[in-house]
């Protein structure tokens, strides 16, 4: 199934199914190989990696900053996340074995120099996790790509969104969709807040809705696909039980293939169903009612504060700054920060606004800073 064909409504049968195979191999070569292979073999049409360039994503103290975790592959953040990363080549051969295989491969883009490598590279579309979601000219430098894009919408408002559809309607793009998902990992069900699907169908007709989840189990993903999710994205592991932070809220190969049997059962022309439809076909449980009750807006929510606040873009000196300049574009920079700075998503309000206090190249711009 191509990607493109759901984007451009060429057919209203299918969902994609992207398995997110993000940092669970390990930070080796070989695993992610076998990874490709399950992932293959349990019926995806994607695998997706999670591509940075560390010092275009993170500032130096973030970097730096010790990481005490039974998760951490190295002494500090830095060291943990380099860990992680693949060279080029290494992508590069991951690539021609996800193409053998007949498979999408592709990342999601971290920064700007992610967005340039991936690009290169030639991957069939480029996702944007929600750490970027704010990152408004990241957002405005992949339009320009000529290439489809997946974002996603974890711990943002719904002003974030409207602010992304803006910037791909400004940019003529319609080869996008956009992902509901809760960056809590795992995410409780009653957190998963599924109705937000229908909610951004509604709002954007034109652009196609997908799910990215983080909760335990297939049963909420399943009832994404009944709202009207057009693709599915789900973290992988080849063994839940494995060190790293995203393993436990991941589908192991039998679970996801079982996941691909039930949306491949679902009769697509037949959706979107009601909430008390979806129960009716998936069975009575909570844990899917709870998933499934309207809550309103969309908003950020409290169990999403600890991924935002390690993995949510700050505002950043882009150089070294002094007391009673006046902010412009070019003096900022949009980075993973510690501590954290103005969010992201204020980027362009600091235009013109003068700073109350100096501030040096790759440290936060923080509230207390700007006159507003
Ligand atoms: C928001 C975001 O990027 N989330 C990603 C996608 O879901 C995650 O895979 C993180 O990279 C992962 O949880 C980070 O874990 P650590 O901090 O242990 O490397
Ligand atoms: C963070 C990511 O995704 P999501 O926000 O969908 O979990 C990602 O794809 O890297």
């Amino acid at each position: 199934m191509l990607l493109l064909d759901i984007l451009e409504k060429k057919t209203d049968d299918g969902v994609y199914i992207i398995a997110e195979i993000g940092q669970n191999h390990q930070g080796c070569l070989e695993v992610a190989k076998k990874m490709i292979l399950k992932a293959k073999e349990a019926g995806c049409h994607c695998v997706k990696f999670q591509k940075s360039n560390l010092p275009a994503k993170f500032t130096r103290s973030a970097l730096a900053r010790d990481y005490v975790s039974e998760n951490a592959w190295g002494k500090t953040y830095g060291e943990h996340k380099e860990y992680l990363e693949f060279s080029k080549e290494q992508y590069q051969e991951l690539q021609a074995y996800s193409q053998e295989l007949n498979l999408d491969f592709t990342a999601s883009a971290m920064d700007e120099l992610s967005l340039d490598f991936l690009a290169d590279l030639k991957v069939p579309f480029i996702k944007i996790g929600s750490g970027d979601a704010n990152n408004f000219p990241l957002l405005k430098k992949a339009s320009g790509l000529g290439l489809p894009l997946v974002i996603s919408t974890g711990m943002q408002t719904l002003q974030t969104v409207d602010k992304i559809v803006s910037i791909m309607e400004d940019a003529g793009k319609s080869d996008y969709a956009l992902m509901h998902c809760v960056s809590a990992y795992p995410t409780p069900p009653k957190d998963c807040n599924l109705r937000l699907i229908s909610m951004l169908k509604q709002r954007f007709p034109n652009v196609i809705i997908g799910y990215s989840g983080h909760e335990l189990g297939v049963a909420i993903t399943q009832a994404a696909v009944l709202l009207g999710a057009r693709i599915v994205e789900r973290h992988f592991t080849l063994d839940k039980n494995q060190k790293g932070s995203d393993h436990r809220c991941s589908l192991e190969p039998l679970e996801l293939k079982s996941l691909i049997v039930a949306i491949e059962s679902f009769k697509l022309q037949k959706l979107p169903l009601a909430a008390h439809e979806i129960i009716a076909v998936l069975g009575n449980g909570q844990e899917l009612e709870e998933a499934l009750r309207y809550t309103g807006e969309k908003k950020i929510l409290p169990c999403e504060l600890p991924c935002r606040n390690k993995l949510g873009k700050s505002l950043v000196a882009a150089r070294s700054l002094h007391k009673g300049h006046k902010l412009q574009l070019k003096d900022v920079a949009i980075k993973v920060s510690e501590p954290n700075g103005l969010p992201a998503e204020t980027y362009f309000d600091i235009v013109g606004k003068e700073l109350t206090d100096s501030v040096s190249e790759d440290e936060p711009i923080t509230g207390n800073m700007v006159k507003f």
